[in-house]
């Protein structure tokens, strides 16, 4: 499919898509929003792709929601377009696993795309801030909640309410990003979590994304009730079978997905 904001590749099992506003730092218009969600869409349904990876320039992840396009909105607008919720809501619908690799700036809905993915990983020149509130609005694609359950509330109300920025470091520090690489490693890093992924059951690592993202919606008690039924769930697979046959025989497993 051709594209004009976003550039798309696969490798293997995984997709890779890079965000392709460069003279904007990938600000996220309304274009670049609904290509992304059309691609994310496509590989999800493409049983040839496993995990997909989301990334920008070395610049900028993406510099926010573009503000240029927004600032005419009225309130009537927003509302009935459903602004945000039309275009940005598809990441956390997709099943397989999308890693965010984040380099320069991931501000605004930048970090909030980031924080939709299942991880992030970071280049150590990455800086990750919510800083709408300059703008005289407040993150509204997940940041006050996403980020306040990553981070928990004291960093969280650091940065939306004073728009400052945190370097990868202490992105990693505060639990927001899973590991932090050399910027000229942030790719093959990202490629190797993917490849990893993709060498393992399908269905188990659906569910586990599954579960994993279940926390952030439900009491203890109901996620583990949650997470017990889908674990029994997976001993109705071939792959579990196998999996756990080639443990007992010593040799790597050979997963088929069902
Ligand atoms: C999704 C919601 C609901 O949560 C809302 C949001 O996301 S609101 C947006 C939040 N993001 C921001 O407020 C960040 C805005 N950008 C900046 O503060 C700076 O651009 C910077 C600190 C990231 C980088 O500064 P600098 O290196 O000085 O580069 P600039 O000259 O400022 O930018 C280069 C070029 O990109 C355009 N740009 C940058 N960010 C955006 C944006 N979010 N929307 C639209 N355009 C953006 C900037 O205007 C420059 O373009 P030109 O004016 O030179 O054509």
């Amino acid at each position: 499919m051709a594209y004009e904001m976003i550039l798309t590749e696969t490798e293997g099992a995984t997709a890779l898509i890079r965000l392709n506003r460069p003279k904007a730092l990938n600000a996220l218009c309304d274009q670049l929003m609904r290509e992304l969600g059309e691609a994310l869409r496509a590989y999800d349904a493409d049983p040839a792709i496993a995990a997909i990876i989301i990334t920008g320039s070395e610049r900028a992840f993406a510099a926010g929601a573009d503000i240029k396009e927004m600032q005419a909105r009225t309130y009537p607008q927003v509302y009935f377009e459903d602004f945000i919720t039309a275009n940005w809501e598809v990441v956390p619908t997709i099943k397989k696993p999308v890693i965010a690799a984040v380099a320069g700036f991931a501000l605004g809905g930048g970090c909030e795309l980031a924080m939709m993915c299942d991880m992030i990983i970071a280049a150590d020149t990455a800086k990750f801030g919510q800083p709408e509130i300059n703008l005289g609005i407040i993150p509204g694609a997940g940041g006050t909640q996403r980020l306040t359950r990553a981070v928990g509330k004291a960093k969280a109300m650091d940065l939306v309410l004073t728009a400052r920025m945190m370097d990868a470091e202490e992105a990693e520090r505060c639990g927001l990003v899973a590991r932090v690489v050399p910027a000229d490693q942030l790719l093959d890093e990202a490629r190797k979590v993917a490849a990893k992924i993709a060498s393992l059951s399908g269905p188990s690592v659906a569910i586990a994304k599954e579960s994993v993202n279940r926390a952030f919606e439900t009491t203890l008690a109901e996620g583990v009730r949650f997470e017990r039924k889908i674990f029994y769930s997976l001993f109705a697979t071939e792959d579990q079978k196998e999996g756990m046959a080639a443990f007992a025989e010593k040799r790597p497993p050979s997963f088929r997905n069902r």
